[in-house]
């Protein structure tokens, strides 16, 4: 049994422990005999309406479901904590969270945004990325996604938005989709979304792990310190495993073969304490340079290059604990942009303002009245004391004869404090009524142009790829055309690559590109950083060298990559020589490649000979290769290597060899020599070989 199933076995373990003693009762504790057969008259009569446990059973699971989430409503979270490294951020705010480096609880809920609460995880969307700070001076909500940008600029075209890009009206389809006439009607007729766009054609949209997404507070927010003063502040989460993306193609695969792909990826790293870990920065501008830049900063279309304004890294924060419920906590937990503590506050981005005002107005309904932060993954750890009385679903006995204020005749009514308390930012505003847009907000092209600029090769082709694919499924047209006149206002070449693709002409090649780059918003310029969190596949069968799968394993864990070991049928795998009968993690045919980031073929005549046999195997080395995942193969193992079409030159002798991101040496059972691994793993920290001629192996 893995490490993993050790895990999973203690928890269930933990909670069977917790009901051992528990009898089954109905609702109001009456133990209860019998509960698989109604209450009849006669074995084959009616049933009888007095059978109280039974329509209460049933009366229970009808309103068992609530609506889901109107947008984000397929998520996974999990608990954790926040801790800031020092008091830098004291000069600016008096959220003491920020400052103080004591250990503050977090709930985090990652999602999709589009789909349905059923629909799977490694669609092409946008990833929420929400975390709640249980601090002492109340909850305060970081409601962010893993792109810093967003679609429109002011929250009144939101269930515009949402519409178009949600499953069309007639007949509910596509779910969890981009690639429909709809969402490409709407971003063709509203260019403001174009900045975004670029994001979500991007692999950003595709990530490998909700581990190694960044997060984005999006707008600007404003830090507010002890004497007033006000600072503007853009908030990143980088993750240490770095930011990765799956290939569409996996992406579409996965779909099918485990549509839980990221949930499962996130709570089986908590289980095996590997501990998703991120970096809380910040970036942040003086009011008076308000102005020093060539977009608004009110703007939530638009970044703060890093390279103008650095992120200073302030905290950090570890996810360590599942969720015991899925219902009662990450499904019924609310976040909203307007929880804020005392030393954060808003800026008058229109985008933020609307959010502050639907995410109560969508729970009040979502989570059945207004009683909801009463909710257990609610529940501040500050006091609370309100006013507020009564209400569906009300858990608090409130004691007193008073529940208003201004009253004489005190008992129960809470005091009004005069420290610590949240003071509005005092900012002078003056203008008339109005409907209409700055026009420090009409540049929707310069910022899209300025990602395009910094992607790699290998990132423009997935864009390309991208657009070609979501386009290629428009109906319309003009709406391909008109999207595509868009991007000419991009760039020519960008323009020229998808209109070839989805049979359209280019434009006429008049659009401008200012030359500018921001090398920190590309994925694949960064530098590697470490192979851990990865997934690595042994292939195996009986015969097969255990003592060298034994021993790579182990290696692999030590550098927190988990190995699995699959065989054609599970059970025990007979050694091909000396070494110990080994157990097979799981079984090739309910896995495949696309749930890996490598593959390794185990040393062993009759194993390898078993495998070559097998065309599940076959597809596996070769699907993972054409993947661009690292492939490698110890002794006899380099057959199979062959036999899928591997076509980069392999090892000649037990020296360990790299061509092309195949790792391989002739090397086997106890000889296997340790730069086998390493060179393993150093493929893996580059997680796909992305120059490899995939034309090689046929599709
Ligand atoms: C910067 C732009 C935005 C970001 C980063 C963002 C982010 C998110 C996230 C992460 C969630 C999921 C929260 C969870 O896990 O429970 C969410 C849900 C939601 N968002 Fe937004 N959103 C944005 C814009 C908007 C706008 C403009 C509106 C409305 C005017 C809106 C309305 C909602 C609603 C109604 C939900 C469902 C909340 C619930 O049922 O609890 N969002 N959003």
């Amino acid at each position: 049994m893995s490490d993993r199933d050790d895990a999973k076995h203690e928890q269930l373990e933990r909670f069977r422990s917790d009901h051992r003693d528990a009898v089954l009762t109905t609702q109001q504790g009456v133990r209860v005999g019998h509960t698989d057969d109604s209450l009849t008259a006669g074995t084959r009569g009616p049933t009888l309406l007095e059978d109280f446990h039974a329509r209460e059973k049933i009366t229970h699971f009808d309103h068992e479901r609530i609506p889901e989430r109107v947008v984000h409503a397929r998520g996974a979270g999990a608990y954790g904590y926040f801790e800031a490294y020092d008091d830098t951020l004291s000069a600016h705010t008096t959220a003491e969270f920020l400052t103080s480096g004591e250990k503050i609880p977090v709930f985090v809920r990652f999602s999709t945004v589009a789909g349905s609460r059923g629909s799977a995880d490694t669609v092409r969307d946008v990833r929420g990325f929400a975390t709640k700070f249980y601090t002492r001076q109340g909850n305060y909500d970081l409601v962010g996604n893993n792109m810093p940008v967003f679609f429109i600029q002011d929250g009144i075209k939101f269930p515009d938005f949402v519409h178009a890009v949600k499953p069309e009206p007639p007949n509910e389809i596509p779910q969890a989709q981009s690639a429909h006439d709809t969402f490409w009607d709407f971003v063709s007729l509203q260019p403001e979304s174009l900045h975004m766009v670029m994001w979500l054609m991007s692999d950003r949209a595709l990530p490998r792990s909700y581990r190694m997404m960044q997060g984005f507070g999006v707008h600007t927010f404003r830090l507010v310190n002890a004497e007033g003063r006000g600072t503007f502040v853009k908030f990143h989460w980088k993750p240490v495993l770095g930011t990765h993306s799956l290939i569409w193609d996996e992406c579409q695969k996965i779909a099918g073969k485990d549509p839980d792909f990221n949930r499962r990826d996130l709570w089986d790293a908590i289980e095996s304490g590997q501990y998703p870990e991120w970096e809380l920065g910040v970036q942040l501008v003086a009011e008076d340079a308000e102005h020093d830049f060539d977009f608004d900063l009110l703007d939530p279309t638009k970044i703060i290059p890093e390279e103008q304004v650095p992120v200073q890294p302030v905290g950090r924060m570890v996810l360590d604990r599942n969720p015991d419920n899925f219902f009662a906590e990450t499904e019924q937990i609310a976040f909203h942009t307007a929880n804020v503590v005392p030393g954060i506050d808003f800026t008058n981005d229109p985008l933020l303002q609307a959010r502050n005002f639907s995410y109560l107005d969508t729970q009040l309904i979502r989570l059945g009245g207004p009683n909801f932060a009463q909710l257990p993954v609610n529940r501040p750890i500050a006091d609370v004391a309100t006013d507020q009385r009564d209400g569906y679903g009300q858990q608090t006995v409130h004691k007193g004869q008073t529940s208003y204020f201004r009253n004489s005749l005190g008992g129960g009514c809470p005091a009004i404090a005069d420290r610590g308390v949240f003071r509005h930012y005092t900012e002078a505003v003056d203008g008339r009524k109005i409907r209409e847009r700055s026009p420090s907000f009409k540049d929707f092209y310069s910022q899209a142009t300025l990602f395009w600029n910094s992607m790699t090769d290998v990132e423009r082709q997935h864009i390309v790829a991208a657009f070609r694919f979501e386009l290629g499924k428009v109906t319309d047209r003009s709406i391909r055309a008109r999207t595509v006149e868009h991007l000419g206002r991009i760039d020519n070449d960008l323009a020229a690559r998808v209109a070839a693709g989805i049979g359209v002409e280019a434009p006429d090649g008049a659009g401008g590109n200012h030359g500018r780059r921001s090398p920190a918003l590309s994925q694949l310029g960064q530098p590697n950083l470490s192979p851990s969190g990865r997934k690595v596949a042994v292939l195996a069968a009986d015969g097969v060298d255990t003592i060298g799968i034994r021993s790579l394993v182990e290696q692999l864990g030590a550098a927190e990559v988990v190995a699995e070991v699959l065989a054609p049928s599970d059970g025990e795998l007979a050694p091909g020589g000396a070494g110990d009968p080994l157990p097979a993690d799981r079984q090739l045919s309910t896995m495949a490649s696309v749930l890996y980031d490598a593959v390794v073929v185990a040393c062993g005549p009759d194993s390898v000979e078993r495998l070559r046999a097998d065309g599940m195997a076959v597809h596996f080395v070769a699907e993972a290769y054409k993947h661009l995942k690292p492939v490698a193969a110890f002794g006899t193992g380099l057959d199979l290597l062959r036999q899928a079409g591997v076509p980069d030159e392999l090892a000649e002798s037990t020296e360990p060899f790299v061509a092309g991101g195949v790792v391989t040496t002739t090397a086997a059972a106890d000889e296997l020599p340790d730069a086998f691994a390493a060179h393993l793993l150093t493929q893996l920290a580059g997680h796909r070989v992305w120059h490899r001629d995939t034309e090689a192996i046929p599709a």
